[in-house]
């Protein structure tokens, strides 16, 4: 179930934002999308989770996905998670009637909605309102709720932004392993080189709505390239594990 992108073109006030994004991600890969601020990350990742109208072909095992497929089979978890939420005017309805559909939620199910928030540390906090719980909080509830939902293909827009340094952890060791395990597909837009490079399978470079590069972090990561797409002067070195390890010196 290899998910295939080609010529992904994607248009915004009459600007080209995405151009020709072409790429491949096999069963249980963590891709991770790097790029400077307005590269066209979260641009990509909405337009391939059929939020955002394009242009192109997007394929996941052989047949070709059209918007209302891809949001089907597609999760996506944005960057700004406000105390918001992105249900559908008809779930918004039905959450009139929580209470009696509360009732039906079979065991099992609820019992995993359960060791889905336990995994996250969110357990305690069931009651709570979306508004009464921190920044935090939310972003790894959502998270929980996107790999409860079970999809073919998840794509998170800076997933760990507002965590902190183990709860980063906590969530990428959660989404490596819901890949291994399912053989779901990830991509997430990340902004932490390192970071990402720890856990990436593949790492997708945007600059300026183009693809740079694509591949291992050892061959997408070089100081060359940190200057020409971000203008910063960098150090690389490799982990113990053999990944790589940036240190920005200076903007340039
Ligand atoms: N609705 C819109 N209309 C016109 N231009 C837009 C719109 N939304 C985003 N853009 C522009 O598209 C470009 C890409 O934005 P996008 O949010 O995809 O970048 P990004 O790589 O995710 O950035 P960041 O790292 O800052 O989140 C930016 O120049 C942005 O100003």
């Amino acid at each position: 179930m290899t998910l295939n992108v080609k010529d992904l073109e994607v248009a915004l006030g009459g600007a080209a934002i995405v151009k020709r994004a072409s790429l491949s991600c096999a069963p249980g890969q963590f891709a991770m999308l790097i790029g400077p601020n307005g590269a066209g990350k979260s641009t990509l990742l909405k337009a391939l989770s059929g939020l955002l109208p394009s242009r192109g072909h997007v394929s996941l095992k052989e047949a070709t996905l059209g918007k209302a497929e891809r949001q089907e089979v597609i999760a996506y978890m944005p960057q700004d998670i406000g105390p918001t939420s992105s249900l559908t005017v008809l779930e918004v309805i039905l959450l009139g009637r929580l209470r009696s559909l509360g009732l039906s939620v079979p065991g099992d199910l609820a019992e995993a909605a359960q060791a889905a928030l336990a995994r996250f540390g969110l357990a305690a906090l069931q009651g709570r309102t979306l508004d009464a719980i921190s920044g935090g909080q939310r972003q790894l509830l959502f998270l929980a709720q996107a790999l409860f939902r079970q999809p073919d293909v998840l794509l998170l827009d800076e997933p760990t932004a507002a965590l902190d340094l183990r709860h980063q952890l906590v969530v990428l060791e959660a989404v490596r392993k819901h890949c291994t395990d399912h053989g779901t597909i990830a991509i997430a837009a990340m902004h932490d080189l390192t970071l990402a490079a720890q856990f990436a399978d593949q790492m997708i470079c945007l600059s300026q709505g183009r693809i740079e590069a694509k591949g291992p972090p050892e061959n997408v990561l070089t100081v060359d390239r940190l200057q020409r797409v971000y203008g910063v002067e960098a150090e690389i070195s490799l982990s113990a594990q053999g990944r790589p390890n940036v240190m920005p010196l200076r903007a340039s």
